[in-house]
């Protein structure tokens, strides 16, 4: 594998040199180079995963194919039926499937093509368009700029999408960093994202009618909410069973809609044992965060999951998380307090969770209870600061 660092360092796998090019701390950053890296014949300690998380998956998840067409053609019986399975999903492991969706299976199909002209740029057009620290927007190689050991065996790219702006924010965001030549390609994701959202509206309609609370009150609450569209693409990988694509996580955001390509690599963490979600290029996988299941009192459960990489093929997936607006209060509507008579989570901010992920946590399986504690030390100390002092 191909990890370019600064001179003064070493490292485990025998590496190119180039000057330092994180600035912040003068370490080094590694590069991940595809080009490189699979001729190597071991895998670079930096990307070697524990053993518990490597885990094989021995099944694959049941999880139900929901169809949303008579829901969106107003059937209520149909959405009664959808409601019922997105209840039984959410309170289990949280994933399910959607089919009849509306989006289109060529506007699909473009933005996987697309995915390639972003990935097969030249490594110092990619490097340049790396997002910033404690930023989310553009390019990482193994999130290398980030870490220095478990690097997930990916490349991203990532941009943000509001559903209020006036303007096509992807197709500027491309343009701006990219230049014209991605105009048809920054369009092809505005209208990608468009759908990602408009799709979200019904699934948090859903999520309401599900709970059995008003329909519209998430669908109302995540109206000005923000989202992060990110483009991943897995490389194949001479040492697939060693390290991990995506390692074990649970989504941070609220709600998680994503389009794996006929590779699979997706799996779940539930009923104890590691399962696959079959891909189906007709439906979109919907996964609910840990800012959803805060919302829902933790009744809706975020779920741990992970994705490997294959040995002989590279795998793309189109992953659309959506989130709060970045200052409203993240709580439960009441009906759902009164219920369960306590709350689960105190009040937080998504740009408070949002910061924990990207200065102090790094996203894992307990992201939600290790904020929470965050947050109640910050509260603390911080009126603890405000007393008036004895001394
Ligand atoms: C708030 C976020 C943190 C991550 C990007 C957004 C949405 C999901 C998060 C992430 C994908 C969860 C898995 C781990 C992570 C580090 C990754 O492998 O990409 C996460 C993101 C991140 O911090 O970049
Ligand atoms: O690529 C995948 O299948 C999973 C990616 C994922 O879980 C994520 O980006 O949060
Ligand atoms: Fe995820």
């Amino acid at each position: 594998m191909h990890l370019l660092m600064d001179s003064s360092t070493s490292s485990s796998s025998g590496t190119l040199m180039c000057p330092p090019t994180n600035a912040d701390n003068g370490s080094g950053v590694l590069v991940f180079d595809t080009s490189l890296l699979q001729k190597q014949v071991n895998l670079p300690t930096e990307f070697i995963w524990p053993n518990g998380d490597l885990v094989l998956n021995q099944e694959e998840l049941q999880e139900p194919v929901v169809d949303l067409g008579g829901f969106i053609r107003g059937d209520e019986k149909e959405t009664a039926r959808a409601a019922e399975l997105v209840r039984s999903a959410c309170s289990n492991h949280g994933f399910f499937q959607v089919i009849n969706h509306g989006v289109e299976a060529s506007l699909i199909q473009t933005v996987h093509q697309e995915v390639d002209k972003i990935f097969k740029l030249p490594l110092d057009k990619k490097l340049s368009l790396r997002r910033k620290p404690g930023g989310l927007c553009g390019y990482s190689g193994a999130h290398a700029d980030r870490y220095s050991s478990k690097l997930p065996w990916k490349e991203t790219f990532s941009f943000g999408y509001s559903p209020n702006s006036f303007k096509p924010v992807v197709v500027d965001y491309f343009k701006s960093v990219l230049g014209r030549n991605f105009e048809v390609t920054g369009w092809a994701y505005q209208k990608y994202c468009e759908e990602m959202s408009r799709v979200s509206m019904l699934i948090f309609e859903l999520l309401g009618i599900s709970l059995g609370i008003d329909r519209l009150h998430y669908r109302n609450y995540f109206e000005d909410g923000s989202s992060i569209m990110r483009c991943n693409y897995y490389p194949p990988c001479n040492n697939s069973s060693l390290t991990l694509g995506t390692g074990p996580h649970c989504d941070p955001t609220s709600l998680t809609i994503l389009h794996q390509d006929q590779v699979g690599g997706l799996e779940v963490f539930a009923n104890n044992k590691w399962q696959a979600v079959r891909p189906r290029p007709d439906a979109l996988v919907i996964n609910i965060g840990d800012t959803f299941m805060a919302l829902s009192n933790g009744i809706y459960k975020s779920c741990s999951h992970r994705a490997v990489v294959n040995r002989e093929r590279e795998r793309r997936s189109l992953v659309f998380f959506v989130s709060p607006k970045e200052d409203k209060v993240v709580r439960p509507p009441q009906d759902l307090v009164c219920r369960e008579v306590t709350r689960k989570y105190p009040d937080f901010t998504w740009s408070d969770l949002l910061e924990f992920t990207q200065k102090h946590y790094r996203a894992d399986v307990a992201t939600l209870q290790s904020f929470i504690q965050w947050l109640q030390l910050q509260n603390q100390n911080r009126s603890s600061m405000s007393k008036p002092s004895n001394f």
